[in-house]
């Protein structure tokens, strides 16, 4: 069994695989991160693997003490990825998006794909069908707009999220609900229109905290799977299996 976890920017996201399979899946903060573990390995015996990606605040020392129980691997730059990397700066993308690439690459194979993930940050990464990692967008996500708003203002309120009940807001609280939602779904739908402008066809995956929220409010139709991540960390580790 492997125990796969995502340091995100926010939360850390953690899945115990048999295969390809989730058996559990476990959201928790940085602060009890690893009381956290140890109660999933005591629970789940099994585990002879953890696999770490993270964009976070943890790093390959947060994990070393699991070292004695488990196999550990720490994803880093150094490791061999499915895709060729064609960004200018490599060494500063993230590994979120790496591990992302990484996992359409593997589930998707031959085709165009674009990958959106929904969280902290809205993150858009391109891999050609030719294995080619192109880039993509950083942008702010839902919960840090609503943030944003209020941080960096003196009159607009902090508001939890919600629908915009239309385009129109007729108020300040659905002024801003329309500016966040409507203004990320439009961003996302305007983003996948101007890739259908250069690539004819591709897959898009959408995930992250916000996917399944986004996903039904968008007009270009696609499937959102908020495991998308976790998922790709037990493919990349598969492949890393075959080919060290
Ligand atoms: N309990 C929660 N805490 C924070 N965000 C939440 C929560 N529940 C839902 N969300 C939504 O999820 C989004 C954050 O996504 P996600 O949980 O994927 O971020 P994250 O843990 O920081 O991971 P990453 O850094 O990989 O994006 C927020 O915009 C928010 O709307
Ligand atoms: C963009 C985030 C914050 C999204 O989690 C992360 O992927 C990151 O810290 N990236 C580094 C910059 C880059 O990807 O080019
Ligand atoms: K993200």
């Amino acid at each position: 069994m492997l125990l796969a976890i995502d340091v995100g920017n926010t939360r850390i996201k953690g899945a115990v695989f048999e295969n390809d399979t989730i058996l559990e899946q476990f959201i928790f903060l940085k602060k009890d991160f690893k009381k956290n573990i140890e109660n999933i390995l005591k629970k789940f015996q099994s585990v002879a693997f953890l696999t770490v990606a993270s964009v976070g605040s943890l790093d390959k020392n947060d994990f070393l003490g699991f070292g004695e129980r488990l196999k550990v691997h720490f994803i880093s730059h150094e490791d061999s990825f499915p895709f060729i990397n064609l960004y200018e700066t490599p060494k500063t993308l993230g590994m979120d998006r790496m591990v992302l690439a990484a996992g359409a690459v593997l589930q998707f194979p031959e085709q165009n794909r674009l990958v959106i993930d929904a969280g902290t940050c809205i993150t858009y990464d391109f891999v050609d069908e030719n294995d080619n990692y192109l880039g993509g967008a950083i942008s702010p996500g839902l919960r840090l707009r609503y943030e944003a708003l209020h941080n960096f203002t003196a009159r607009l309120p902090l508001l939890e999220l919600d629908s915009p009940k239309s385009i129109i807001g007729n108020s300040t609280s659905q002024s801003i609900h329309s500016g966040v939602v409507n203004g990320a779904i439009n961003e996302i739908d305007g983003f996948i229109n101007d890739y259908k402008q250069h690539y004819s066809k591709f897959t898009i995956i959408l995930t992250g905290g916000d996917a399944e929220f986004l996903a039904k409010r968008l007009k270009n139709t696609i499937f959102a799977n908020s495991n998308f991540l976790l998922e790709s960390l037990s493919h990349l580790f598969q492949y890393k299996i075959k080919n060290d």
